[in-house]
């Protein structure tokens, strides 16, 4: 199993506040890995330090074979980051941005031009190629901010909130080119605030909060510890009763329904546990993204890695 990152107590302060504290993270080669947290847990600062882009204070990291303090510039070849080209000039077309990077990244007039084309193919920008960014939708932008970075043919690919302000559709689609670049071998190092993606796209989920990782493990894992499945009560007025982890077991189902009183006409369901129950598991608060992502129930159907 080659590990395309390893990070050994990662650490970073802003004056007295300890931003990441002894951050340790795995991640082999071709696989997605998600950080997942609330605001203001490190997520972010973490992208930014593997990335080359902040110094940690503490701690040592090796990014595609290459030590991040000593070989940085060997990092930052290998790796690819998103968002990073927010100030790409607006006036010229999403061609001529692509062009810059193919020459950016010496490719040469040949190779660059048909890596261009290849990209706005892929990304669906044929069409809009010749057009001025100004001009682009949220979800044209991001995709062009995608093609932009795998310009250079990155072997880990980092993806800070990739999702976040787009409709479900272009949402849908960036999950598609993840699972793309996933076939073609890169490693997806990703954060985002919707929960139920993580679970859906990522191999292993690490939990942020206050700068230190809570818990780790594939979707699954973390969702065994709370329980295998969640009892919804729902009362006969619509009343939603608090969610009731249930351990599986019939004495443990007769117990939780024995010590529901009142009406005997509600109706019971079950769901199985998601990762913002993980996340109240591990952390005892809620993950507070209720006002920026949609509730699970409402989240569009993404592929999985499983469906295909
Ligand atoms: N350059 C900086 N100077 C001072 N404090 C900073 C700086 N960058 C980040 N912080 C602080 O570090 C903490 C973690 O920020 P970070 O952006 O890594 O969190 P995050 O998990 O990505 O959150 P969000 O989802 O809000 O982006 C925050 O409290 C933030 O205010």
């Amino acid at each position: 199993m080659t590990m395309a990152i390893t990070a050994r107590g990662l650490t970073k302060r802003y004056r007295e506040q300890t931003v990441l504290d002894s951050v340790d993270l795995d991640v082999t080669a071709g696989t997605v890995l998600a950080l997942l947290g609330p605001n203001g847990a490190g997520k972010t600062t973490t992208v930014h330090i593997l990335s080359t882009l902040v110094r940690p204070d503490a701690g040592s990291a090796t990014i595609a074979g290459r030590d991040l303090r000593r070989d940085s510039q060997g990092v930052r070849g290998a790796i690819g980051l998103t968002g990073q080209f927010a100030a790409v000039d607006g006036l010229l077309t999403g061609e001529e941005n692509l062009r810059l990077m193919a020459d950016l990244r010496h490719l040469g007039p040949r190779v660059g031009r048909r890596r261009v084309a290849e990209l706005l193919e892929r990304f669906d920008l044929t069409e809009a190629a010749r057009k001025p960014l100004v001009t682009y939708s949220g979800g044209m932008k991001r995709r062009l901010d995608l093609a932009m970075t795998l310009v250079g043919t990155p072997q880990i690919v980092f993806l800070d909130e990739p999702t976040t302000g787009l409709d479900p559709r272009s949402r849908q689609t960036m999950w598609e080119i993840v699972r793309e670049l996933l076939d073609d071998g890169v490693t997806i190092f990703l954060t985002t605030q919707y929960l139920e993606e993580a679970d859906r796209v990522a191999d292993r989920v690490v939990v942020l909060d206050h700068g230190r990782v809570v818990g780790e493990g594939t979707p699954s894992e973390l969702k065994a510890r709370v329980g295998t499945e969640v009892l919804i009560v729902t009362d006969r007025d619509g009343t939603v009763r608090p969610e009731i982890p249930i351990d599986g077991t019939v004495g443990g189902l007769r117990d939780v329904l024995a010590a529901i009183d009142g009406d005997e006409s509600a109706s019971v369901s079950l769901r199985a546990p998601s990762l913002d129950d993980v996340f109240f598991a591990l952390t005892g608060s809620s993950s507070s993204y209720d006002d920026a992502a949609p509730a699970s129930a409402s989240a569009p159907a993404f592929i999985t890695r499983e469906e295909s």
